[in-house]
C-alpha cells in the first residue's frame, strides 16, 4: 500500500524526532497532542534539529526548508483521520494509547495502518482494541530517532504480510534498518537494556556505587556512549518505569522487579531531562548528580 502521509500522536521527543524524519524523506506530517504548548515546543525543536544538520551538511538548506514546510500540527485528534499511516507515540500507558485509538477509529480510512511506538506494551493486546487488527504493528523507534539507525517492528498475532511489508518498505524509505521482533514484553532492544539500567539503579540503591562512578564505569569500561543513568535520565524515568512494570507482570519473573530508587524518583516527578532532573540536575550549566 502506497504511505503518503502520516499522523504523528504525542509531540514529546518521540514523536517529534518521528516526525522530522519522516518529513525529511518526503512525508506529510500531521502532529497531534493534547497540549498546544507540546505542539509549538516539538516544532521549534524540530526547526532547531534540522538546522542543525543543515548547518553541518548533512542536508542541504532546501531539505531543511522542505522539511518544515511538511509539518503541520493539530490539538484535533480527528484531524489525523485522513492520513495513510498512524504512528502512536504518546505516553507509555496502555490506558492512554487504548483511549487515543478508540478515539480515532470513527475517523479512519479504512486501509490506514494504525502503529505504536510503544516501548513495551503488547501489540497484539493494543490491536485487539481496534477494528483493524490485521494493520496493527509496532513501530519501535530509538531515542534520538533522527540519529539512531534502528527500527524495530513487530507484529501482533494477527497482523497480516501486507501491513508488515508496507512498513519495512517505509523503513527503507526513510534510510533506517529494521529487526523484526516477536510480540512479549518489551520485544528486544528493551528486554536487554532496561534491566541493565534497572540493574545500575540497584547498584546505586544499594550504595556500591555514586551516579558518577556508575555512568563512569559503564563508559569508560564497557565503551558505552551514555552512562546508564545518564541514558535512563535521556529516556525518562517515567518511561523506564513503565518498561520495568511491564517485563514484571508480563514476565511474572521477580528479576525484573523494579528498583525502589527508581520508582521514589519517578514518585518525586525527577523524571530526567525533560523536567530538569533525574539521577542528575540539569537545572544548571552542567549536569550534576543527584546522589
Ligand atoms: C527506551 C526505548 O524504548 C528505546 C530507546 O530509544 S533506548 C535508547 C537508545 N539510545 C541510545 O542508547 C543513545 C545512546 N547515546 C548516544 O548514542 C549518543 O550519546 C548520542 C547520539 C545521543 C549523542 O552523541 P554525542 O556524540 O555524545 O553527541 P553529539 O556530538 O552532540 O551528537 C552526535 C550527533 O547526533 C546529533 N544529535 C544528538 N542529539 C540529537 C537529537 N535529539 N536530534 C537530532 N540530532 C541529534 C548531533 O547533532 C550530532 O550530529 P553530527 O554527527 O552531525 O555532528
Ligand atoms: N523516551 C524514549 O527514549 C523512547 C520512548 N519510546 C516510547 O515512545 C512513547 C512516547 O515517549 P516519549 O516521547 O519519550 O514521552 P514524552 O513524555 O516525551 O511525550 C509524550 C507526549 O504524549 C503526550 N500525550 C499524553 N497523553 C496524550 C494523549 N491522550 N493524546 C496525545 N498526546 C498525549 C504528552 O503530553 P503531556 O506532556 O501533556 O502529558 C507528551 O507530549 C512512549 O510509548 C515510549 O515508551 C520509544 C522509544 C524510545
Amino acid at each position: 500500500m502506497a504511505i503518503n502521509s502520516v499522523g504523528v500522536v504525542g509531540a514529546g521527543q518521540m514523536g517529534n524526532g518521528i516526525a522530522h524524519v519522516f518529513a525529511l524523506a518526503g512525508y506529510d506530517v500531521l502532529i497531534s497532542d493534547i497540549s498546544q504548548d507540546a505542539l509549538d515546543n516539538a516544532v521549534t525543536l524540530i526547526d532547531k534539529n534540522l538546522e542543525r544538520q543543515a548547518s553541518r551538511g548533512k542536508i542541504s538548506e532546501d531539505d531543511r526548508k522542505a522539511a518544515m514546510g511538511r509539518i503541520k500540527t493539530t490539538l484535533n485528534l480527528a484531524d489525523l483521520g485522513q492520513t495513510d499511516l498512524i504512528i502512536e507515540a504518546a505516553t507509555e500507558r496502555e490506558t492512554v494509547k487504548q483511549a487515543i485509538f478508540e478515539d480515532l477509529l470513527p475517523h479512519l480510512k479504512p486501509n490506514t495502518i494504525l502503529t505504536s511506538n510503544t516501548s513495551s506494551i503488547s501489540i497484539t493486546r493494543l490491536a485487539s482494541r481496534t477494528d483493524r487488527p490485521e494493520k496493527f504493528m509496532g513501530f519501535h523507534f530509538m531515542n534520538p530517532v533522527p540519529v539512531m539507525q534502528l527500527v524495530e517492528l513487530i507484529r501482533g498475532i494477527a497482523t497480516d504480510d501486507e501491513t508488515y511489508q508496507t512498513l519495512l518498505d517505509v523503513v527503507e524509505r526513510i534510510g533506517k534498518t529494521a529487526a523484526s521482533a516477536e510480540d512479549f514484553p518489551a520485544f528486544i532492544v528493551n528486554r536487554i537494556l532496561m534491566p541493565m539500567i534497572n540493574e545500575a539503579v540497584y547498584t546505586l540503591y544499594e550504595g556500591v556505587g555514586n551516579v558518577q562512578s556508575i555512568d563512569s564505569a559503564m563508559k569508560l569500561g564497557t565503551n558505552h556512549p551514555m552512562g546508564p543513568l545518564e541514558l535512563a535520565d535521556f529516556i525518562g524515568l517515567d518511561t523506564c518505569l513503565a518498561i520495568m512494570n511491564v517485563l514484571h507482570e508480563g514476565l511474572a519473573d521477580t528479576k525484573y522487579r523494579p528498583c525502589p530508587l527508581l520508582t521514589k524518583y519517578v514518585e518525586a516527578g525527577w523524571l530526567g531531562r525533560k523536567t530538569g532532573r533525574g539521577f542528575y540536575d540539569y537545572r544548571g550549566e552542567t549536569p550534576v548528580p543527584t546522589r
